[in-house]
């Protein structure tokens, strides 16, 4: 099955956009763990997005937990969780059951399953599939925190072209990196914030859209995680990143600048930060490796930036085909659609990352 991600911390996403509901089905979560509910429903707030800058679809997006589950603890049997969808409006998706739009899934989704994929607000492929895998996301960053110490935190370090200011996690102190907790978008200055947002409302008054690169801390992560050859922690955390919609590239630490750098400017080197003969602990001086050496955690926070395409769905005309007369034509979207993805993505990249890193763990 495709929507299945993990070995001992096992996802299984289903649903549509527009159909009844979507959800997900969630195995080995420890027996007797604490879910807390107030934790899960305000990160699932978060994902819905901010008023003028997001779609204007308005789902409660509560969530209703059906299985696995009993007197606020998880049993240790598989959780089901549901989400439904209410406020749909399938018309403005009529006409793109043949004529499909530049950059969506609407093309591959129809050629994959021979026309029988529910293109109704993009079907299985619509980011709204990421509210389950929020789902899944936190209560995996609830026991990573709990059960593991280690701590998550995704902020929104460029958007278009931009350079807002925004302060790096290299960068950042501890209580910074927090405060994007406490921010109705996630960043850490509200500077950079406030020029985001009126960078999207432009882009949006003109019709169009705009990408973005979100960048993400892992905190308290022990040396020793992962393991080579094909269970690399940068191999599983990418694979989990590419379930959500609008990615399109990640790197870890220096990333491609890597590829313009010298191993003198490069390499982290291993330092002894105590001498504490019984309790020696080791840091490396810089962390262009992100934190991640042969795909094991060397003990530094692992880095990474994600690359957020701009949203497909524009308001410009835009030229595309007709698969049932075989013409060439001119689409006009109709509907409600975010005019940057990047702000709401934060929460699912955070999500991919807890469910990848605690299955690794597990
Ligand atoms: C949170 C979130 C919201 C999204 N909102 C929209 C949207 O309003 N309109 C749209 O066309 N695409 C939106 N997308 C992106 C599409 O779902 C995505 O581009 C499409 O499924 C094709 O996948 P791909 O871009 O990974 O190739 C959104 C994605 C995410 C993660
Ligand atoms: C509903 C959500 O986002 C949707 C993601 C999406 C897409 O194409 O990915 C298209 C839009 O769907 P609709 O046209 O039905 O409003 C967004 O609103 C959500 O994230 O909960």
């Amino acid at each position: 099955m495709s929507s299945q991600l993990g070995n001992k911390f096992k996802v299984n996403i289903f649903g549509e956009s527009h159909g009844k509901c979507i959800g997900v089905v969630i195995e080995g979560i420890p027996a007797g763990f604490e879910i807390d509910l107030d934790k899960l429903n305000l990160f699932m707030q978060k994902r819905k997005g901010k008023k003028n800058i997001s779609t204007a679809r308005n789902e409660s997006d509560e969530v209703n937990i059906v299985s696995g589950f009993f007197n606020a603890k998880a049993t240790g049997t598989p959780l089901t969780a549901i989400i439904k969808n209410s406020d749909v409006k399938s018309k403005d998706y009529e006409q793109l059951k043949n004529i499909f739009r530049p950059s969506h899934a609407d093309y591959t989704g129809y050629v994959k399953y021979n026309g029988f994929n529910d293109y109704r607000g993009g079907g299985h492929f619509s980011g709204r599939l990421t509210a389950p895998l929020c789902v899944a996301g936190n209560i995996a960053m609830q026991i990573l925190k709990k059960n593991y110490c280690i701590e998550i935190f995704s902020h929104i370090i460029n958007i278009g072209c931009l350079d807002m200011g925004e302060k790096s996690f290299y960068s950042a102190t501890y209580e910074e990196i927090k405060s994007i907790n406490n921010k109705s978008l996630a960043f850490i200055d509200e500077n950079a914030m406030n020029i985001a947002i009126e960078e999207i409302e432009k882009v949006k008054k003109n019709g169009d859209s705009v990408g973005g690169v979100i960048e993400t801390g892992i905190f308290g992560i022990k040396t020793g995680i992962g393991e080579p050859i094909f269970d690399t922690i940068e191999g599983n955390i990418a694979k989990a990143i590419f379930a959500v919609p609008a990615v399109k590239g990640i790197d870890f630490g220096a990333g491609f600048s890597a590829g313009y750098m010298k191993g003198s400017e490069y390499n982290d080197r291993l330092n002894y930060v105590n001498d504490d003969e019984k309790n020696l602990k080791i840091e490396t001086k810089t962390n262009h490796d992100g934190g991640i050496n042969g795909g094991i955690s060397n003990g530094m926070p692992i880095i990474f930036n994600t690359a957020v395409k701009p949203t497909p769905s524009i308001y410009i005309p835009q030229e595309t085909i007709n698969i049932s007369t075989g013409k060439n034509t001119t689409l006009q979207i109709k509907g409600r659609h975010d005019p940057a993805i990047v702000t709401r993505a934060v929460y699912p990249v955070m999500s991919a990352a807890a469910i990848a890193l605690l299955d690794l763990i597990l």
